[in-house]
């Protein structure tokens, strides 16, 4: 399991310039979206792509909806924790306030998407973020649009008080 303190450790080296193309580092070894010790877990894997971020993802049946298709909360998880991952070239954390789905057509179990994320726009603490969900012809299966706003290390440790 991973702890709050030892993962909070890990921030400086996440929260720096990463090289085009490469890995980017998961949130946290225990994370629903990349965490790669997560038996539940989607295990995103995300590379810098300009400045932005992009991923290789295909669902699986640990996260069907209708049979053989998505499920819509599952492809929501996926587009939000992708997200995440711009914020470590943005340099700070943030959470998300807004995330809305348009999906346009099913996202298939067993089918591979190309995902793309970057910031569209930044105004003080507020981040408008912008995703898309593309399948092996191109074809636009899912666009998102997200309000992230950025956080201190406080926000972790506090719930509500
Ligand atoms: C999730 C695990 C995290 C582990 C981290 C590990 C490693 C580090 C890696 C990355 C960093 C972290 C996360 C990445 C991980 C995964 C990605 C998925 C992300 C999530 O899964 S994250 C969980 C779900 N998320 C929450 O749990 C948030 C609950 N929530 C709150 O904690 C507060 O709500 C908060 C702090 C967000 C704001 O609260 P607040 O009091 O500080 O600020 P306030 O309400 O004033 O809003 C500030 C300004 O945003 C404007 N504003 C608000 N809503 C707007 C909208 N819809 N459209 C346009 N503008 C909007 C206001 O109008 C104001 O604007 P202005 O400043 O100009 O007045």
């Amino acid at each position: 399991m991973t702890d709050l303190k030892s993962m909070l450790a890990t921030w400086a080296e996440k929260f720096r310039p990463h090289a085009e193309g490469v890995d980017l580092p998961p949130h946290h070894e225990q994370c629903l979206g990349c965490g790669p010790d997560n038996p539940h877990g989607h295990h995103l894997q995300v590379r810098r792509y300009g400045d932005g971020v992009v991923a290789e993802h295909t669902f699986d049946n640990r996260h069907v909806g209708a049979p053989g298709i998505a499920h819509g909360g599952a492809v929501a998880t996926v587009i939000d924790d992708l997200y995440g991952f711009l914020l470590y070239l943005v340099g700070a954390p943030a959470v998300t306030r807004q995330l809305t789905v348009d999906y346009r057509a099913p996202v298939m179990i067993g089918t591979p998407y190309r995902m793309e994320a970057g910031v569209t726009n930044q105004e003080g603490r507020k981040l408008f973020l912008a995703a898309s969900l593309t399948d092996r012809d191109g074809f636009l299966v899912a666009t998102s649009t997200a309000v992230f706003v950025t956080v201190g290390v406080d926000h972790f440790t506090r719930g509500t008080q």
